[in-house]
């Protein structure tokens, strides 16, 4: 079951944000979508997760057209997401946060709490439960803004820029999250990321967006030797994700 654009567009008025794109995530593998500012990343990720209606194309999930579902049928579908900023309840410790969404989603109160402490604990929160979600640590927001999203087991998720304010170590880490969240549940994932470096070391398939229109698609060489890529985009960090 993939996720996908086909031939998508997104005009807001008379501005073309996205024109013909087309992508697919599969099950089990991390996909990394990188491009400038403005190249219409997020965009992507509204239109993919029901947030956004395409103004052209179709949004197909496992083989169904999925682009008029909104946002919540999306996310019941499969399809989860976190937001640039954390987004958590902050009125809520960590583990209502988790288990409220589960709710949100059907379970009941205790299978949630349930399928929370087991997501916090296989992500090493354990002993984060019952903190406030106010004022938690920059990281440790962004990593439970992941478990949150992990909630109700979803086929795919697509993470917007997790990495923006971490440190080298703390963005290691973060890949190392990633890859497990493919590999050992066998999600979907979509990772957007202005640290071209950390796209490039987990992403097996990368596609560059540039004026709202892929630029370039391929693996790790392939956007390393794109002379489009470089031009639009990766210029003095080219030298250092090589
Ligand atoms: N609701 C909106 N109304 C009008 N223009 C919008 C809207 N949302 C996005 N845009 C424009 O569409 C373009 C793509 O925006 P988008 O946020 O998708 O880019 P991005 O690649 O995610 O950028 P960044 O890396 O800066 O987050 C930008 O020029 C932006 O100003």
């Amino acid at each position: 079951m993939a996720l996908a654009l086909e031939q998508v567009g997104v005009a807001f008025g008379g501005f073309q944000a996205l024109a013909g794109v087309s992508l697919v995530v599969q099950p089990g593998q991390v996909m990394g979508l990188i491009g400038p500012n403005g190249a219409g990343k997020t965009t992507c990720v509204n239109v993919l997760t029901g947030f956004q209606r395409p103004t052209g194309g179709r949004v197909m999930l496992g083989g169904r057209d999925v682009s008029a579902a909104t946002a919540h049928a999306m996310r019941r579908l499969g399809v989860a997401r976190t937001f640039q900023a954390g987004r958590l309840f902050t009125g809520l410790d960590v583990l209502d946060n988790l288990a409220v969404t589960g709710v949100g989603l059907g379970l009941s109160r205790h299978h949630a709490e349930v399928e929370a402490i087991r997501l916090l604990d296989w992500m090493g929160l354990a002993g984060m439960q019952s903190r406030s979600a106010a004022g938690l640590p920059y990281t440790d927001e962004r990593r439970v803004a992941i478990a949150r999203a992990l909630m109700g087991k979803p086929a795919f998720l697509l993470l917007d820029e997790p990495a923006a304010g971490m440190s080298e170590p703390e963005a290691a880490d973060l890949a190392a999250l990633i890859r497990r969240i493919a590999t050992e549940l066998g999600v979907g994932v979509l990772l957007i990321e202005h640290n071209v470096g950390l796209v490039l070391s987990v992403c097996a398939h990368v596609v560059v967006l540039d004026g709202g229109r892929v630029i370039e698609a391929g693996d790790r060489r392939a956007i390393l030797s794109s002379r489009a890529v470089r031009e639009a985009y990766l210029g003095a960090d080219h030298e250092e994700a090589a």
